[in-house]
């Protein structure tokens, strides 16, 4: 199964939120049924691609193509004249699904903007929400990079539970698959549950894990796996890290001595930090932001658990709010069920497309 069909299988709760949400703003008042959509349709204008054509010709091929050229508008399909009040209810429902009140505001403003008064269904609409949900996202889905320099050392921070171990672990089994070498260190030495998922993920991937006493220092650790994975001539070395942020002067020192250490070895790394958001967190994953921010030199976002929730659409508002990279998300709990970010199919499968 591709990773877009399992992505639009399982981000079906998110999807289908938005979908009701807007097949009910239309039927709202959606009087008549039957009336033709008029000339410059939407989704053509949307996507900035002139409406030379009529509306039942198919959207251009390339990336807004294979977006507007979904679920195309029905012509007997409901639909509503767009104005001030549709637009405030169009606001509110994004703002329901996570979207936050300063994306949903862009959002609505740009899909008003030259629109005003026409008649659209809620196809239509989908297509116009797809398209500026692609625009928002594009900018920032990044892989993860990877650099000549090795060890190329991933720090990796998030509250506990947000997922960081399971992401370690698709990772470094990905990693390994593609053929560079990898080691993980168990850097939250105080959670034994921790390290002992690490060292099934380590098994699983065949990945050495490095692990230390529990309650012993990190940065002892990650100065210990620094070394290893220089002997070993490792691609990539995984750093999980504590994620207590009930103490947050302890966490920051705790992070800034690991950095301070693998420093010695290697003046650029750590080269990324990696920040694993829990979607089902919602609003919350925006504060998690600002505060790991604070405590860490973040380089890029990872969200977790978009199969469980309706809540998905916080990708857009940390997307539009940060414009942090966002290198990959997970859909579930398998290896192969954490995949690179790509903004298209990711605007059609949260709208239902
Ligand atoms: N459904 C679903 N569950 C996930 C996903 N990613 C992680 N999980 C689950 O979320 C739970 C927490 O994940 P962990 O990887 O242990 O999270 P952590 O941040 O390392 O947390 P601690 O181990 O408590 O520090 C586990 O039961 C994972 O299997 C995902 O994408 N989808």
């Amino acid at each position: 199964m591709s990773f877009f069909t399992k992505l639009r299988e399982r981000l079906t709760r998110s999807s289908s939120k938005i979908g009701e949400g807007l097949d009910g703003i239309v039927a709202d008042s959606a009087p008549d049924t039957n009336t033709a959509p008029e000339a410059d349709t939407p989704s053509s204008a949307a996507a900035g691609i002139p409406a030379a054509s009529p509306p039942a010709a198919r959207p251009s091929p390339g990336l807004m193509g294979r977006i507007l050229g979904r679920g195309e508008a029905k012509a007997d399909e409901p639909r509503r004249a767009l104005d001030d009040a549709m637009l405030e209810e169009l606001e509110d429902m994004l703002v329901q699904t996570d979207l936050g009140v300063e994306t949903a505001l862009r959002v609505t403003a740009n899909i008003a903007e030259g629109r005003m008064g026409r008649r659209v269904s809620s196809t239509e609409l989908k297509q116009l929400l797809a398209a500026e949900i692609a625009r928002i996202m594009a900018p920032v889905a990044r892989p993860l990079p990877l650099y000549p320099r090795t060890p190329q050392v991933v720090l990796v921070v998030g509250v506990n539970g947000s997922g960081k171990t399971t992401t370690i672990g698709k990772l470094a089994s990905q990693f390994k698959a593609a053929g560079k070498k990898v080691v993980i260190a168990a850097g939250d030495t105080f959670r034994a549950a921790a390290v002992e998922q690490l060292q099934v993920w380590g098994q699983r991937a065949g990945v050495p894990v490095m692990v230390a006493a529990q309650g012993s220092d990190p940065a002892s650790l990650a100065f210990d796996a620094m070394t290893r994975a220089e002997a070993e001539g490792a691609d990539l070395l995984l750093i999980d890290t504590a994620g207590r942020l009930q103490n947050r002067q302890d966490l920051m020192e705790e992070l800034a001595k690991i950095v301070r250490v693998i420093r010695k070895k290697d003046p650029t790394a750590p080269h990324n930090t990696l920040l694993v958001l829990d979607a089902t967190t919602g609003q919350n994953a925006l504060n998690q932001v600002e505060t790991f921010r604070r405590l860490a030199d973040v380089s890029g976002l990872v969200m977790t658990k978009l199969d469980g929730t309706a809540r998905g659409g916080v990708l857009v508002a940390l997307a539009d709010r940060f414009g942090l990279p966002i290198h990959a998300i997970g859909v579930g709990e398998q290896i192969d069920d954490l995949d690179a970010f790509d903004a298209d199919e990711f605007a059609r499968a949260l709208v239902g497309i």
